[in-house]
């Protein structure tokens, strides 16, 4: 509700008041009505007015409920990757207009003075990603007119976090490609190739780019030739489209076959998944699509080719089932070809094909990743994905202005044994697995010896069954406490691998002043293994050491209770 509304309520209010005192005055001077008439009025008006407050009352409440939730939603959504190039200086255009003449006939000034472009002209959207590869990342790029036109600050992200990825430890580093050198694969690279191009020269990645369509085949080369400092590092590779075929506008339908192939992952999946424990298999019947497969050109198996290796794959999948879902977006004209929209069954087929073809071929990458358009098909694909055996599965949320994906990355190595090690001290998420878990125990047993670990000490706990999770608060006497009964169980802690950290006591911790607050999550990863995550909520540095030291202490307590000895 506006203000502006909530003023003409105040209004009627007043009025109504005003009235109830008028009728008050005309019993005192005894008018000519009967005595009963005015004071039927009287109750009416003042029923009238007393409704009217409580109305304007709930408005209010209402109005400022949804402010707040407004401001916490704003509040809440994940910025721009630290390490993009503009998550703290977003494109300039009144800058970049002086500096190149081509881009300056697109900036307008608007009444507050700032420099806009119209996001509904392609033209304008091209230019401006136009100059800023080359601005900013020395690139040479063009694209047809109506080709899927990518924003720069966005499809960063997407490499940043694939740069995360890389560089965490959650799962083993294979060797076998040569080293610091890092190859991916773009799925879909597009004309526009963007991703390799942007892989190969903020990072030096190389690439290999597939695509299906000649205008993205032609385009994509044209665009990799233009900068010869990277062409070694991106190579363009035709999928052969084979006797399946993509469909035309509007005949996508007949093309979709709901039969089992290989691996039929449209089945039910009865599982939790990490990422909501309620998003049972039961909800992917909800959607028409839910059983429609992806029967278009190969995608990863017959491309990629015998004894290659990659450490991710990469893809921005068509999103869509027809174009005009495609073009749901009036703010925004980004262009994008049926070709590259659209696929049967849309961007959960296709990413389902991902999927299989990577339980083929397993550990020839090291990571497997795809963006991901609607947060029902995330839930759905991650619930497929520990159906598979993926031994990590890991998501992210990428926001540009109104525009929210996922990004979906899953692997089939082995998770690192040993997360909560001495290196990782200064973090403020934490996991550790614990495997080889006795069929007796469940993620909740596990919690609830959580909550006692803690509670034991005397800590601040709130278990929430629904969550999978345990939330802490502890002092510094708790936190001492805590490590000094742990310390006690000291040989069988110093005969563990990780010796340096086991040897910690309590006194050489450097202890908070105030409150330690985290929150402990139990996965379910595959049977008889659970993920358990630290995170921390505060982001001083000063605690993280003593959250890692409390972890280490928590995994030591856990797989004790819970892991059978080998
Ligand atoms: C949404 S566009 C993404 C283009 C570019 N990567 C980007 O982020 O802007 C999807 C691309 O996937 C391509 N494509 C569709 N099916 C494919 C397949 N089976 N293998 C490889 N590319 C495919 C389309 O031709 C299109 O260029």
């Amino acid at each position: 509700m506006k203000n502006s509304e909530l003023d003409k309520l105040d209004e009627q209010v007043e009025k109504l008041d005003e009235q109830v005192k008028d009728f008050n005055d005309a019993i005192l001077r005894g008018d000519d009505d009967s005595d009963s008439d005015i004071e039927g009025h009287k109750l009416m008006v003042g029923l009238f007015s007393s409704w009217a407050k409580s109305h304007r009352a709930k408005c209010e409440m209402l109005t400022n409920k949804n402010k707040k939730k407004k401001r916490k939603r704003r509040e809440e959504r994940p910025t721009t990757h630290p390490r993009n190039k503009y998550s703290e200086n977003p494109p300039d255009f009144a800058h970049l207009a002086s500096l190149y003449p081509s881009f300056k006939p697109f900036v307008f000034f608007s009444r507050d003075g700032r420099p806009r472009i119209d996001w509904t002209d392609f033209n304008a959207t091209r230019e401006l990603t136009r100059v800023l590869l080359l601005h900013d990342h020395r690139l040479n790029w063009w694209i047809p007119d109506g080709q899927l036109c990518p924003t720069v600050p966005n499809r960063s992200n997407y490499i940043h976090w694939i740069e995360d990825l890389l560089s965490s430890d959650i799962i083993v580093k294979t060797t076998s490609n040569g080293g610091d050198k890092v190859r991916g694969f773009d799925i879909g690279t597009g004309a526009n190739c963007i991703y390799p191009l942007l892989g190969a020269s903020l990072l030096g990645w190389s690439f290999v780019g597939s695509d299906v369509t000649d205008v993205a085949l032609e385009w994509a080369e044209k665009n990799v030739r233009d900068n010869p400092h990277i062409l070694e590092l991106i190579e363009i590779r035709r999928v052969e489209n084979g006797k399946e075929t993509l469909p035309l506008e509007g005949s996508h339908n007949e093309m979709l076959i709901s039969t089992a192939s290989k691996i039929d992952l449209t089945e039910n999946m009865g599982r939790e998944t990490a990422l909501s424990p309620s998003s049972s298999s039961n909800s992917s019947n909800l959607h028409p699509n839910a059983n429609k497969r992806y029967c278009g050109p190969p995608i990863l198996l017959g491309v990629v080719r015998e004894g290659e290796e990659f450490d991710f794959c990469m893809c921005n999948p068509p999103f869509f089932e027809t174009m005009e879902e495609a073009g749901l977006n009036p703010k925004t004209s980004c262009g994008g070809t049926p070709m590259e929209m659209i696929c049967p069954g849309g961007e959960r087929a296709f990413i389902t094909r991902i999927i299989e073809d990577s339980v083929t071929l397993k550990h020839t990458f090291r990571w497997y990743t795809s963006m991901v358009g609607r947060k029902f098909n995330l839930k759905i694909l991650t619930s497929k994905l520990w159906e598979v055996g993926a031994t990590m599965v890991k998501t992210t949320e990428f926001v540009q202005g109104q525009t929210c994906r996922w990004g979906l990355a899953w692997s089939f190595l082995p998770p690192a044994k040993k997360i909560a090690s001495s290196h990782v001290a200064v973090k403020n998420n934490l996991s550790f697995m614990l495997e080889g878990l006795d069929r007796k125990f469940s993620a909740i047993n596990v919690l609830q010896s959580v909550e006692s670990f803690f509670c034991s000490s005397g800590a601040l706990c709130n278990l929430n069954t629904s969550s999978f999770t345990v939330d802490v608060t502890t002092t510094k006497d708790h936190l001492d406490a805590v490590l000094k009964s742990e310390s006690q169980h000291c040989g069988r802690v110093a005969s563990c691998e990780d010796v340096q950290e086991a040897t910690i006591s309590s006194s050489c911790l450097n202890l908070p002043p105030n409150n330690l607050s985290f929150r402990v999550s139990v996965f379910q990863q595959i049977p008889g293994t659970l993920l358990v995550k630290g995170s921390l909520q505060q982001r001083e540095s000063q605690v993280s050491g003593s959250f890692s030291s409390i972890f280490q202490r928590l995994e030591e307590d856990l797989k004790q209770k819970f892991c059978r000895r080998k």
